[in-house]
This record gives C-alpha cells, structure tokens and sequence, in this order.
C-alpha cells in the first residue's frame, strides 16, 4: 500500500468500501455517499432492484426471487461484478450532477491493514466503475487517524481502534506510519450476533433483521442511568409457535452477552501494545486512545475499554465516516508531511 500524500493529491475521489456501509467522498465537494453496501437483485433476470438504504428496507421482506445481497465482506469485496453495479448507482447521480466534466481518472480506497493482494485487486477493480484509471491503496487505519484528527505525522504515539462492521482494527502510529497494528473478526455484525443468540436462548425468540436498533438505544439509555440494567420491550417471533411475541428485556443482561466478542477486541489492545517500544507506550499513557469506526457508538464501549486498559478512551467526532473524511483531507491536501531530512535543506 502506498502512503504518498502526494500521490492522493492527484485523486479526485475516495472510497471506503465498508462491510456494513459504502461512503465515497468528492474532493472540495465532501461526502457524497454514506448508504449500505446492499444491492437487491432479481435472480429471475439478474437485474438490480434496489441499492443502498432502499435495499436495506427490503432485507428480510423480500419473496424468494428477489435476494439482498453483501458484495463486500469484512473489508474485502467477494463480489467485483456487484459491487460495481452498486457503486456505479449509488455515486451516478451526485456525478452526473456536480461532476460532470471532472473525469474520476485517479481514485483512493482505504483497506484493512492486513489485506492480502488479491482483496487489494478486488477493490482497484471495483472501482474501475467508476472509470478511474489508477488507484492508491490507503491503510483504513492510517486514513481514519487522520480523520479523527489525530497528529499522525509527529514524532508521538497515537493509537486508534477502528471498529466496523466485520472487523476492529488496532494500531500505535508515530511519524506517519504504523509502529504495530493488529486486526480481529470481531465488529458490530458479532456483536450484535450474540445480542441475537442471547434472545434466541433466553427468550426463544427470534429478532427480525432490523430488530437491533431500539436494543442499542436502550443500552445507552441504560448508560445514562448508571447501567444498573432496565427492562426494555423487544418483539419478535416466537421461536416455538412461529408467532410474533413480545418480551421484556434485561439490559443489564444483554451487556453481559456482548462481553465475550469485546474481550476479543481488548485482547487485540493489549497484544498491540506489548509489540511497542516502552516510549510510545508512555506517550499513550498520556493521550489515550482514540475510537473509530460505527461500533464505536456502541454504548459502554469506551467505559468498558477505559476500564480495562486504564487509559483515557475518546471516540472520533463522527467514528463512522473518519476513514473516508481522513481519505478526503489527505487529497484535499489538508495534512502536511514532516520533513524529516532539516540538513538536506
Ligand atoms: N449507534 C450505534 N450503536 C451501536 N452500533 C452501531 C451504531 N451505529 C452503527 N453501529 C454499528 O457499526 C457498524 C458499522 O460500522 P462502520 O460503518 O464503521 O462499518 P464498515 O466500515 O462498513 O465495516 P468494516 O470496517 O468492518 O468493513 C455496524 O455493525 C453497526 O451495527
């Protein structure tokens, strides 16, 4: 992967090609794109019904010839043809208008840290869609450091939890790059996955695909109220009867469900940091932990961290698009590289 800010300079328009969400952002025009990498197609004919959050109100309502289908899977696109047919639709319209005479010739798209040259090729093809001709390949950790504003390129450690979808991934920066940097299967999909089972085990009920959002709101309700546990209605389907069923839920209980994936995610913490030298781990100890990433709106997610690891734990401004934006400032030509070579001048 190439780091040359002046490489992205030349790009016109960055991608995070998210397992849970596309974003594209334009350059001095901002993010143009924030929607769900879904695509609903008809098998019957193959056509594409629907992208994006469109696709997203269909999952699970759909009759068996129409699917809702991910063509990226933990940070890597496992479906190059679908994956173009979404890209192309969901950014045709903001180009059509505001980019009209701007060929997308250069492209920058930010990967996980660990992904191998196959998922590299993946994504330089997908975005052939949108007719760009090169690519620069840009660490997601890196990117979303710099889109949290972080003082990536100083001489001081920083470290950044990236939480997604499919996947968390941790790193210690100094001077630009990567001093160690770790990356777990564990994101919001497992989390949310053990919130599921619980229900299913306890309740014996099933949760419908968009069932999760008032459980996350009652966790951060819960939060507020000093996280003693409250009961919130959840319905579903009775995993017995078929029928649909209401149950009144413990939150204090589901927080205990999600302990075992975020033991992952501390796990990850702490095998960065033993791999660092004992200065940066000090400079740490100072300025804390940043959080990215859409999980890192997980509520008691920084508590439970800061708890754990005993370092100061703040989450980005908005975690969820830092990448993208981090992608976007770097084109716009908004981070400076430090010279590291004084006497050359
Ligand atoms: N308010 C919230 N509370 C809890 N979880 C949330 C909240 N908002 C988003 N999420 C979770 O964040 C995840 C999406 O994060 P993000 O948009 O960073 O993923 P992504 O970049 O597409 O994934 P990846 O980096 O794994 O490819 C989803 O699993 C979603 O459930």
């Amino acid at each position: 992967m190439t780091l040359s800010l002046e490489q992205l300079s030349r790009c016109t328009v960055a991608v995070d090609l998210g397992a849970a969400r596309t974003r594209v952002y334009l350059k001095d025009t901002g993010l143009v794109v924030d929607e769900p990498s879904l695509a609903a197609v008809n098998t019957r004919t193959g056509s594409l019904i629907a992208v994006g959050s469109l696709a997203e109100g269909m999952a699970g309502r759909t009759p068996g010839h129409i699917q809702v289908l991910r063509p990226i899977s933990g940070g890597t696109v496992v479906d190059i043809d679908m994956a173009q047919r979404m890209l192309r639709f969901l950014v045709s319209d903001k180009i059509r208008r505001t980019w009209r005479r701007k060929p997308m010739l250069r492209a920058a798209v930010c990967l996980p840290h660990d992904a191998k040259p196959i998922a590299q090729r993946a994504a330089i093809e997908t975005l052939s869609a949108l007719g760009t001709r090169r690519v620069e390949l840009v660490d997601t950790l890196i990117a979303a450091a710099v889109g949290c504003g972080l003082p990536v390129e100083r001489p001081e450690a920083t470290m950044i939890v990236v939480c997604g979808a499919a996947s968390t991934q941790v790193a210690v920066l100094s001077l630009g790059a990567i001093v160690a940097a770790e990356k777990v299967q564990v994101g919001g999909d497992a989390i949310d996955y053990a919130v599921i089972q619980h229900l299913r085990s306890e309740h014996e009920l099933m949760l419908p695909s968009q069932g999760l959002h008032p459980l996350h709101l009652a966790l951060y309700s819960d939060r507020t109220t000093g996280g003693g546990g409250t009961e919130t209605e959840v319905r579903g389907r009775d995993v017995a009867t078929g029928l649909s069923r209401t149950v009144l839920v413990n939150t204090a209980h589901v927080r205990e469900a999600i302990q075992t994936p975020l033991t992952a995610v501390l796990d990850a913490m702490g095998r960065v940091l033993r791999e660092c030298p004992p200065d940066l781990v000090a400079d740490l100890a100072e300025r804390g932990v940043m959080l990215a990433g859409g999980s890192a709106r997980l509520p008691g997610l920084d508590t439970m961290i800061e708890a754990a690891t005993g370092m100061l734990v703040r989450i980005a401004d908005q975690p969820d698009v830092c990448a993208v934006v981090g992608l976007g400032a770097m084109m716009e030509g908004k981070v400076k590289p430090l010279h590291l070579d004084p006497l050359a001048s």
